[in-house]
């Protein structure tokens, strides 16, 4: 071999030629003078030399050849957004928001729901004929088989729920139908469903639809949201205060609450037990989850699961008391904790767990592992009610769609965004609601001051366009946090009956309320995000009903909203539009008058 050495300086570095050499040529180099030092080694007139490794006895011939290294195949994009979900979220069921269920028309057949011909009777009578999407999955899950209606599953506990479908696609009766059906057949009254949702006027519209489903069937509804006193509304929940009730004592089969008045009654309301809940509801699940305030699903959680008998401080008996055992009124899986009996334990003893049902609703379900791990779900079963592009392009893709947030929006809306400045807002406005005749409508603002300064230029413009023209004006009205429970209600009832034809509003109201008729959504300020975007745009374009939506955009904010729905593929669904000057020329002079007067107004207020 050609002998060629590494020229080293005096310490033994690489010399300044060397060291820009490639380093894999260099390498290669030194392989070379390490392998002719081996040589020189088996001369023995040469002795070894410092720079040589300790010899193999059988030095091997040569190495061997591995293959270079090769790329490896990229993880796919949805391989990627899967990793580190939970299974079951993984595994969940898209179901075809298209899919309807009629009921069938003989008596004895449910269609395979498990309703029974009570509850169906009272659907027709309501108008409900068919079941939607969401219902023809979640209702049959709950309530097949027959073993499925038991109010406890000590030895077999049901498994969780979590639904995610888009607004105004009937998740309510999806819950609703399944605990009237189930709790029908109790004979004692006990605090056996817990629905709860994040704000008052949820909770009363969820008790109207509970009353009207459940009419007849002898089951007790409350609500509790702090909208009555506390001792007011202890005296509607509680059957007794006596302090011996192991097993709790209730008046109500139902309760539907917000969650800052539940933790109220469970500290501070004597015999308020869960240890019957047979389902706990969590609708608008997303919102719920990310309010913290007194740990309140942790508290909830805890209440309705036995606590160990390690953990249990048995009451101490008293002279004057004789504890007789009350097994009725401990739910089977609390049974260990029967006061002054002896705990026998035999070996087919079998472990009983709680009989509650956790079910969880929201068009926008988070899919944060971290928030789906504190709810401590029991074998969890997903449903995803995901929008046609989903069901088009096949199950792997849907449940892309879902995990990268890309909610699914009602088939039956149309969606158009108007890129303006700040101060062409309320003349814009006012055009699209007088050239589209738009007479129920909710607009929502980004706050109550800004909704309060909108309502009065409404109103000075529309009395500044009558004396211009006649006819009757289109009336607006402010629904925001500043009012009152009984205010709320009755505008509320103003707007459905169509008194009131734009109700101006904060957020407030953007999740969950259910007006049939609302044909607009205009976000007069643009939301921050996109689940207030679906929840806002969701309230109009019900079970199957048309609707616009239309979010006036700022030219500062454009930028930032585009890139929103980008990110969520719905940039093409919204339709830009433009408003010439032309267009509002005729409205401009009403305006001017509308806007003057605004000006003296806070003037006057000092506003
Ligand atoms: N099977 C059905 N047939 C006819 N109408 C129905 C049916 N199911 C629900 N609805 C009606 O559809 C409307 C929307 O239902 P619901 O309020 O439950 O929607 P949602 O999915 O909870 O929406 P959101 O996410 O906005 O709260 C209600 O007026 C309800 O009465």
């Amino acid at each position: 071999m050609k002998n060629k050495k590494v020229q080293r300086n005096t310490q033994g570095e690489l010399g300044q030629e060397d060291a820009e050499r490639p380093r894999k040529r260099r390498k290669l180099e030194i392989e070379e003078h390490y392998t002719e030092h081996v040589d020189d080694d088996n001369d023995p007139s040469h002795p070894p030399t410092p720079q040589t490794r300790p010899r193999s006895p059988t030095p091997p011939a040569a190495l061997p050849i591995f293959p270079l290294p090769t790329r490896p195949d990229a993880p796919s994009k949805q391989t990627l957004a899967l990793q580190g979900l939970d299974k079951a979220l993984i595994e969940a069921e898209l179901v075809d928001p298209a899919k309807l269920q009629p009921f069938p028309t003989a008596p004895d057949d449910d269609g395979g729901t498990g309703l029974s011909e009570r509850t169906r009777k009272r659907l027709q009578e309501l108008g409900i004929t068919e079941l939607f999407a969401v219902q023809t999955a979640v209702i049959p899950f709950l309530l097949t088989p027959d073993s499925a209606k038991a109010l406890y599953l000590p030895y077999d506990p049901p498994r969780d729920v979590c639904v995610s479908a888009p607004t105004g696609s009937g998740k309510t009766l999806a819950y609703v139908l399944p605990i009237v059906e189930v709790l029908s057949v109790r004979v004692v009254t006990r605090l056996r469903a817990l629905i709860v949702l994040p704000t008052r006027d949820l909770v009363t519209q969820v008790r109207e639809t509970f009353d009207v489903v459940a009419k007849g069937r002898g089951l007790k509804i409350a609500t509790a949201t702090g909208q009555h006193s506390f001792a007011h509304e202890q005296a509607q929940l509680l059957a007794s205060r006596s302090p011996d009730l192991q097993g709790g004592s209730s008046k109500v089969d139902v309760l539907i609450c917000t969650p800052g008045r539940l933790m109220d009654h469970l500290s501070g309301t004597p015999n308020f037990s869960l240890q019957h809940l047979r389902f706990l509801v969590i609708d608008e699940a997303d919102r719920l989850l990310a309010q913290s305030f007194q740990d309140w699903l942790a508290q909830v959680l805890a209440a309705t699961r036995p606590p160990s008998l390690a953990d249990h401080t048995p009451t101490p008996p008293s002279q004057d008391r004789v504890d007789i055992p009350r097994a009725d009124a401990l739910a089977p899986a609390f049974l260990h904790l029967l006061r002054d009996v002896p705990q026998l334990r035999t070996d087919i003893d079998q472990k009983r767990e709680s009989s509650c049902q956790k079910l969880l609703f929201s068009a926008t379900l988070t899919r944060d592992p971290a928030k789906i791990a504190a709810l401590n779900l029991r074998e969890p079963k997903y449903f995803v009610v995901q929008g046609q592009r989903a069901v088009e392009k096949g199950d792997g893709e849907g449940m892309l769609d879902f995990v990268m947030e890309k909610f699914s929006m009602p088939a039956t809306l149309t969606e158009h965004m108007f890129v303006c400045s700040s101060a062409e807002k309320p003349l814009i406005l006012f055009h699209l609601v007088h050239t589209h005749d738009v007479v129920n409508a909710l607009v929502f603002t980004k706050s109550a001051e800004s909704t309060a300064r909108l309502v009065k230029l409404f109103e000075f413009f529309e009395a500044a366009l009558r004396m211009e023209r006649g006819g009757a004006p289109v009336v607006a009205r402010a629904y925001s946090s500043d009012l009152s429970p009984n205010e709320r209600k009755l505008i509320l009832e103003q707007f459905k009956n169509q008194d009131i034809h734009i109700l101006v509003c904060s957020d407030l109201i953007s999740r969950g309320i259910d007006i049939n008729h609302v044909t607009h959504v205009v976000s007069y300020d643009a939301p921050v995000d996109m689940r207030k975007y679906v929840h806002r745009v969701g309230r109009t374009a019900r079970a199957g009903r048309s609707g616009d939506a239309w979010t006036l955009v700022e030219e500062q904010e454009a930028r930032y909203f585009k890139t929103m729905l980008k990110s969520v593929d719905r940039l093409d669904k919204v339709k830009r539009m433009r408003v010439a000057d032309r267009d509002v020329q005729g409205l401009k002079t009403p305006y001017e008058k509308a806007l003057a007067l605004l000006k003296d107004a806070y003037a006057r207020t000092g506003d």
